[in-house]
């Protein structure tokens, strides 16, 4: 199991690699001859270190020393510089790499439909988009040439040995064998803390962001000990998970160093043995154990390579698996709306959210038709369906079955990009940025002058209130809802929407209570944004219902009533009727 799954994960980073590396092609063959030649020069400087030594103790002529030593400072200058070389590609190429596929992971989590997003804290997505994505950052830049590079270099080292004399070549080749051997071994005890810690600390920053989101809700529910329980409970677990990982890591450490004496016994024994039977120079048992010092560095390389991928294993997995997870929506068309008010019919749908029971219909067998320019006003009890009409109809999810019309044109046929321009919504929720009020009302789109501002605004009726705002439109509004009541983000978001210029603008008004300007100031803007346009308000206002053309009601995810306001107002007997009656004696009583 545990082999087929490194199996998978080796797969998905040969795969990833490829991917992410093509566009880099040229950077990776400059950066993998900066590595061979690194490698070259690495395996050259000992001989010369041989020939130094050799020539000293010969008392030769004093020049070709200086010539040896300047030849030896030269290479060890040269490889430094390649080093520093390939560290810069290798990192360019990692954070280009890691950037695009960041990117894409980003774009393909939008793309989702929204059950995937509300199955998930926003936690637990950052971590997935970029906390997994850091881990791979090496991966990219240096773990199949690093690989590739020491194990050359080794395979180098143990070759000369080998040529040099056939005892030193065996001995070596042997200590390296039993060496990555025993530190394999000892990889595989420390490596599920590894795993266990990466796990706990990913979940450890999926609770911090899901509770951070909710402090609001927490604090006023009296629920915050709770969450510092919680929160000392994950430390607890941290601290014995993260000092056994560390205690096997330092083992490892302490193995290796202990491994490298072993070596240089060896190596210095065989190379003073066979110097006492004069078939090596002493410069050649120095060149044996400058060598051997160097097994060293390729021997940890590859075992710290193996190990951060053992530990990015399960990164890679869960990056692949996210890539994997398929939309719910059915692929976008290319078709375009036609200009002006759009017309909006639901043609018998039926729709289910995924994680709902088989039986449990959120919309079942829903049909009304609203001609272009005409408002709806949606009723309904919580739970009817309301909501989750608006979100059909702005795609985030696909009916079962039955068919959505906008403008005569299927919905699954339109274009994503031309359906969200002309469908424009306005939630309870209203998400304000820590921006300024500019560019929370044109979301960032610098094409939108302060002049086209302010006459959105004045048309909403909304200058006196900026006028009244510290700085007008730099005033610079706080994270979450930035500082303004509901009703007041509710009007923003009017103006934002108007900027955008949609032909169909669905509303879903604020349930809370609002002081009676800002209702005066929601009604008047409501008016002029439904003008010229198809509206669809989910309303929680007898005055809202009563500028409506026509009322839907639902009841458990079905259509019990749907007409013209002023019919079903008039019959004594229907719903809206009695709902008006209701609303009328509550405002009396
Ligand atoms: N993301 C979801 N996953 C599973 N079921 C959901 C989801 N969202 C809503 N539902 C269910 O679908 C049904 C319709 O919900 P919907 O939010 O559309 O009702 P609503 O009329 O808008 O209610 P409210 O007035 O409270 O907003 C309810 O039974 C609800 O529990």
């Amino acid at each position: 199991m545990k082999l087929a799954l490194r199996q998978f994960a080796l797969n998905s980073y040969t795969r990833l690699l490829g991917h992410y590396l093509k566009p880099q092609q040229v950077r990776v063959v400059v950066l993998a001859a900066a590595l061979l030649a690194s490698i070259a020069l690495q395996l050259i400087n000992p001989q010369i270190l041989r020939y130094f030594i050799d020539t000293a103790l010969t008392q030769e002529a004093k020049s070709s020393l200086l010539q040896a030593a300047l030849w030896f400072i030269g290479i060890a200058l040269a490889t430094q510089g390649l080093t520093l070389g390939a560290t810069y590609l290798g990192e360019t190429i990692a954070w280009k790499a890691t950037n695009a596929l960041r990117a894409d992971l980003a774009a393909h989590c939008l793309h989702l439909d929204l059950s995937f997003h509300q199955s998930r804290t926003p936690g637990e997505l950052v971590e997935r988009v970029d906390g997994d994505v850091t881990t791979l950052a090496r991966f990219f830049s240096r773990f199949a040439l690093s690989i590739l590079g020491n194990g050359l270099l080794l395979i180098g080292i143990l070759t000369v040995l080998w040529f040099e004399d056939w005892r030193v070549g065996l001995s070596l080749t042997l200590f390296v064998l039993g060496a990555m051997g025993l530190l394999t071994r000892l990889l595989r005890f420390a490596l599920p803390a590894w795993v266990a810690y990466r796990q706990l600390s990913a979940r450890f920053f999926g609770f911090l962001g899901e509770y951070l989101a909710g402090r609001e809700d927490l604090q006023a529910n009296g629920s915050v000990s709770y969450v510092k329980h919680r929160f000392h409970g994950m430390l607890q677990q941290w601290l014995p998970i993260f000092h056994r990982a560390r205690l096997a890591q330092t083992t490892l450490w302490s193995t290796s160093v202990a491994l490298l004496a072993i070596g240089n016994v060896i190596a210095l024994g065989m190379g003073a043995y066979l110097w006492s039977q004069t078939v090596i120079t002493l410069g050649t048992v120095y060149m044996i154990f400058y060598y051997n010092n160097q097994l060293r560095q390729p021997i940890a390389n590859i075992l710290s390579e193996l190990t951060d991928f053992q530990q990015a294993q399960a990164s890679i997995l869960r990056v692949q698996e996210l890539l994997d997870i398929p939309s719910h929506l059915p692929p976008t068309g290319e078709q375009t709306l036609p200009p002006g008010a759009l017309t909006v019919a639901f043609d018998q749908v039926w729709f289910r959210y995924a994680a709902s029971e088989p039986q449990d219909w959120a919309l079942q067998d829903v049909s009304w038709c609203l001609p272009a320019g005409e408002v709806l006003g949606v009723v309904g009890r919580t739970g009817s369906g309301k909501t989750t009409s608006t979100r059909l109809l702005l795609r985030f999810y696909a009916a079962q079955t039955g068919t959505i019309r906008l403008g005569d044109v299927s919905l699954e046929t339109i274009d994503t990009a031309c359906l969200r321009q002309r469908v424009g919504i306005v939630t309870q929720e209203v998400q304000l940025f820590q921006a300024t009020i500019r560019d929370n009302l044109r979301l960032f789109d610098s094409t939108i002058n302060d002049e086209q501002i302010q006459q959105a605004l004045a048309q909403l009726g909304l200058l006196d209130w900026l006028r009244s705002q510290p700085q007008c439109l730099d005033t610079l509004l706080a994270s979450d809802s930035g500082g303004l009541s509901a009703g007041e983000a509710q009007l923003l978001a009017f103006a934002r929407i108007w900027l955008r210029d949609p032909s169909l603008v669905i509303l879903d008004e604020a349930s809370s209570r609002l002081d009676p300007m800002t209702e005066r100031r929601i009604e008047r803007a409501t008016q002029q944004l439904m003008q010229g346009r198809t509206g669809i308000i989910i309303a929680h206002r007898l005055s809202t219902l009563q500028r409506v053309d026509r009322i839907l009601f639902l009841e458990q995810g079905r259509v019990v009533e749907y007409g013209r306001r002023h019919d079903l107002a008039n019959q004594p007997t229907s719903r809206f009727a009695h709902l008006l009656k209701m609303n009328v004696a509550n405002t009396l009583s």
